[in-house]
């Protein structure tokens, strides 16, 4: 096999982001050492306002869009996202060959004071922006008074010093890569906060036509990742809409068993429709469809439909 000479990664220009794209250089050079990795960074409007969820000015897929035109007009080669931010369907020309190892999929709980949800008293303010997480922490923990929290990691972590809230709900996994590790008091189990789709993963996308590229990427490829995203993104797929509504989708392996679960919610917890369904690892994305599929015939398509005003995870 040839192996590349040059290869330019697309990215946002987030600390998020640039992590990302920075971690995946450092693995590519590490496999191709005489090859030249470098970065793209590209400011969008989804950065210029600080990490705020992409729908909330025009969908998830709008930020990704303008990596996408650099793969189109050859300024990049590829673009790598969280997994959890890009829309279930990656149009043509392009596609998502390489999902890499995940890290900690679990939401974290971040507080100057408490140490953990069960530690927190009536009337606590907790702080989230994501429907996902507002309703699941409703129905655990009712006692507690959720508030909106925008902006970037270190904006949300300003914000819990500043003492506008109680405690916060942020991603393991995104405070991890940003250093801030030790902010975590305590790790949301899984049963409590059902992750979203592809939470804790990276995603490389190309254009669909560069075999010559997959084939170097493919070192980057965790199968057990692949199997729990694709699982994961059916799930998201059958329940479709560009709006991101109280939704979350979670795979793990048991054994050579794939354990898929799955819930609906309203924001305000009133109802949760749960579904799950295991079988063979090949046949993750077919669990996550009938996953999907159980969730809209209990009713879930009545909340999706409903709950059309785009807001973030
Ligand atoms: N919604 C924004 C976003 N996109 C990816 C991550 C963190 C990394 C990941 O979960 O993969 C976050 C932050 C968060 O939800 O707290």
């Amino acid at each position: 096999m040839s192996t590349p000479k040059k290869l330019v990664i697309a990215t946002r220009a987030s600390r998020l982001a640039l992590w990302q794209a920075e971690h995946v250089r450092d693995r590519l050079r590490a496999l191709y050492p005489d090859c030249q990795v470098e970065l793209l960074s590209m400011s969008t409007k989804g950065d210029r306002i600080l990490d705020r969820s992409l729908s909330k000015i025009g969908g998830k897929g709008l930020f990704i869009k303008e990596l996408e035109t650099a793969l189109l007009d050859g300024r990049a080669d590829l673009a790598v996202h969280s997994l959890k931010d890009v829309p279930y369907d990656v149009p043509a020309p392009f596609a998502l060959p390489v999902i890499m190892e995940r890290d900690d999929p679990r939401d974290a709980f971040v507080s100057n004071h408490y140490a953990s949800l069960a530690d927190l008293p009536h009337g606590a303010v907790v702080g989230t922006s994501s429907l996902r997480r507002e309703s699941q922490l409703r129905e655990r923990f009712a006692h507690l008074t959720i508030k909106p929290l925008r902006g970037n990691l270190d904006t949300r972590l300003a914000k819990l010093d500043a003492g506008e809230f109680d405690a916060i709900i942020l991603a393991t996994a995104g405070l991890k890569r940003l250093g801030l590790a030790e902010r975590i008091r305590s790790s949301i189990a899984i049963d409590d906060s059902l992750p979203s789709a592809g939470q804790g993963a990276l995603g490389i996308e190309t254009h669909a036509d560069r075999q010559d590229l997959q084939a170097w990427l493919a070192p980057l490829v965790c199968q057990a990742s692949t199997y729990r995203a694709q699982a994961e993104r059916a799930v998201t797929r059958v329940l479709g809409g560009s709006c991101q509504v109280p939704l979350a989708a979670y795979a793990e392996i048991e054994g050579d068993q794939l354990w898929v679960r799955a819930l609906v919610a309203e924001p305000d917890a009133s109802v949760v429709y749960r579904a799950e369904a295991r079988g063979p690892l090949a046949s993750a994305e077919a669990l996550g469809q009938q996953v999907g599929e159980d969730l809209l015939q209990q009713g879930a398509d009545e909340i999706l439909a409903r709950l059309s005003i785009p807001t973030e995870d």
